[in-house]
């Protein structure tokens, strides 16, 4: 796994190596000799590096030596003279600098900034960094959307300016970077909010030799799941098996209105391995999903005048769920009081639960305030996966907004931690899916805009019930195995998008494609590990 920290842990990160021995000073000079190396990949002639105040600025003006010093011709844009630099790290650096084989230029206007630029083949953006919050203020003002009308190869230092490593937020202008060459490890605010339609590729300098040995001493804001992370997770097919040690999955799902959702979710589950997998739908639609799914056994549950689940099924679901290794509700259920109290009574058995779609809308009904103020209605020994997308995240937290990364970070850990299940884990999917768990919130590589497909929802959700079903709960680390859910499911959309035209998948190709996805996953992981597959 990759780590991604916040401004905060970074700070305590640079502490902690301090500590070790290695200055800050010393740090700077790595950050520079990073950030050049980065630029020279472009094999550049002519470089501008435009440097702020702080110390994002003193990357740039140890870069800018280095450059010249490989025969790059180099000019510094800043906004005051070397010696008015208050941070005394980033005012020796810049003075050594200045002393050097570089052009100099304080406080240029516009027009002169366009001048520098324009026989530039790379310029290096070291304005502001981790320092910086909201709006850019003047000369950025100017210079910053300069730079970027001039749609020029950028490398930024460590973030793009202008965007708050934080948060991800963009309040004014800020620079578009085609790299963003980011310090000891990627700022969270890279993949939240705007962060991901500025920074460009991200590459990350470690700068110091031993940042394995500490990087674990400070809380990580998120880790980037790697594809060799997931190899204890493979579902393993023993040589002797029968469907039910295979794994067995309840689908709690549908209604008149929507048997489609039940479908696709049952037939997910399959096809990522689950050995048995029944259906339990409101009577009217049972039928139907009988005849769409010829292998699967589909168990009628009283209704309501509208087809969805009525007043006995809660009790009819209890029973029955007892019976499986998983129990996946939600997809195409409706939130009719029925279906309100077949999630209450599910929350309160022991088998291990994977909520979806509209069990998550009656779970939210279930407390006005968000159902982390009333925690024991979804406390639980036995594992429980919630998998909202970013609207059904914000109505489980009584409505506070959930836009991006960050707030869903934050919105998925008070449901965690109002619960204090180990066990639990909420996977928040949005254009960044983050994986949240008790110890870790998990970051899975972006799946293809071919998944942003009507029942898509429901093909991951079936996904991660199999797998559980398959795990027979002899998994340490729930949030590590929804992370290969998801790697599954985001493969799923590139073996569809190949097969069928990206803007032409639908969510049925993604359940036909799940057997090969789970391939690609496993190749994926031994390749990254190293290991090789007899030949
Ligand atoms: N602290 C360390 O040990 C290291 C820091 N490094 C670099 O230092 C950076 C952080 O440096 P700093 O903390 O000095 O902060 P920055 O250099 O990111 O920015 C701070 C400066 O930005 C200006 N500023 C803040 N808000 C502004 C606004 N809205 N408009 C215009 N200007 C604004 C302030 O004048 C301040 O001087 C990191 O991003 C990284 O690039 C690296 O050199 C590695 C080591
Ligand atoms: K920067």
């Amino acid at each position: 796994m990759r780590p991604v920290l916040s401004v905060e842990e970074t700070l305590r990160l640079e502490d902690l190596i301090e500590k070790e021995g290695t200055s800050k000073a010393a740090l700077m000079e790595y950050a520079g000799e990073f950030l050049a190396s980065v630029a020279m990949k472009a094999h550049p002639h002519h470089a501008v590096v435009l440097v702020g105040f702080g110390n994002n600025g003193g990357d740039g003006w140890v870069a800018a030596d280095i450059l010249s010093q490989k025969g790059v011709t180099v000019d510094v844009v800043s906004p005051i003279e070397p010696n008015e630099i208050k941070s005394p790290i980033a005012r020796h650096v810049a003075r050594r600098t200045a002393g050097r084989d570089v052009n100099v230029v304080v406080g240029p206007s516009r027009d002169e900034l366009v001048e520098i630029l324009a026989p530039a083949d790379i310029v290096v953006d070291a304005i502001l960094g981790t320092g910086f919050s909201g709006a850019v203020r003047a000369p950025f003002s100017i210079w910053i959307p300069t730079l970027n009308e001039m749609d020029m190869m950028v490398v930024s230092a460590d973030v793009p300016s202008g965007l708050n490593a934080e948060t991800g937020e963009v309040e004014g202008p800020c620079v578009q970077a085609t790299y963003t060459a980011t310090m000891l490890a990627p700022k969270i605010g890279l993949y939240s909010g705007e962060g991901p339609e500025f920074a460009g590729d991200i590459l990350c300098g470690e700068l110091y030799d031993r940042l394995d040995e500490v990087i674990d001493d400070v809380e990580h804001a998120a880790d980037i799941v790697e594809p060799a992370d997931l190899i204890e997770y493979f579902p393993e097919l023993p040589a002797h098996v029968n469907k039910y040690s295979r794994g067995s999955v309840l689908v709690v799902a549908g209604s008149s209105a929507y048997p489609g959702a039940a479908i696709m979710a049952a037939k997910a589950a399959a096809r990522a391995g689950a050995g048995y997998v029944t259906v339990a739908t409101p009577d009217p639609c049972a039928n139907l999903i009988r005849m769409a799914l010829p292998s699967i056994p589909v168990v009628g549950i009283p209704a309501d005048t509208r087809g969805a689940f009525g007043a006995a099924a809660g009790s009819a679901v209890r029973v029955l769920a007892g019976k499986f290794d998983c129990v996946l509700c939600g997809p195409g259920m409706t939130t009719a009081a029925g279906g309100m109290q077949v999630v209450t009574e599910l929350l309160k058995s022991d088998v291990p639960l994977v909520l979806d779609a509209d069990a998550l809308n009656c779970m939210s009904r279930l407390a006005i305030g968000g159902i982390d103020t009333t925690p024991d209605v979804y406390r639980r020994e036995a594992p429980l996966i919630l998998t909202p997308h970013y609207r059904e995240l914000s109505r489980l937290v009584g409505g506070e907004p959930v836009e991006d990364l960050g707030t869903a970070i934050d919105a998925a850990q008070r449901l965690l931690w109002a619960a204090g299940s180990d066990n639990m884990v909420v996977v928040a999917k949005g254009p960044r899916t983050a994986i949240v768990g008790v110890e870790r919130v998990l970051l899975p590589k972006s799946g293809p805009a071919s998944l942003a497909t009507a029942g898509s929802g429901d093909v991951l959700a079936g996904i991660i019930a199999g797998n559980v079903a398959v795990s027979h709960g002899e998994v340490d680390r729930w949030e590590m195995q929804c992370a290969y859910s998801v790697a599954v499911h985001s493969f799923t959309g590139h073996i569809a998008a190949a097969a069928m035209g990206e803007r032409s998948v639908i969510a049925t190709d993604l359940i036909d494609a799940i057997g090969d996805a789970m391939g690609v996953v496993e190749e994926e992981a031994l390749k990254d590990a190293g290991i090789e597959l007899g030949a």
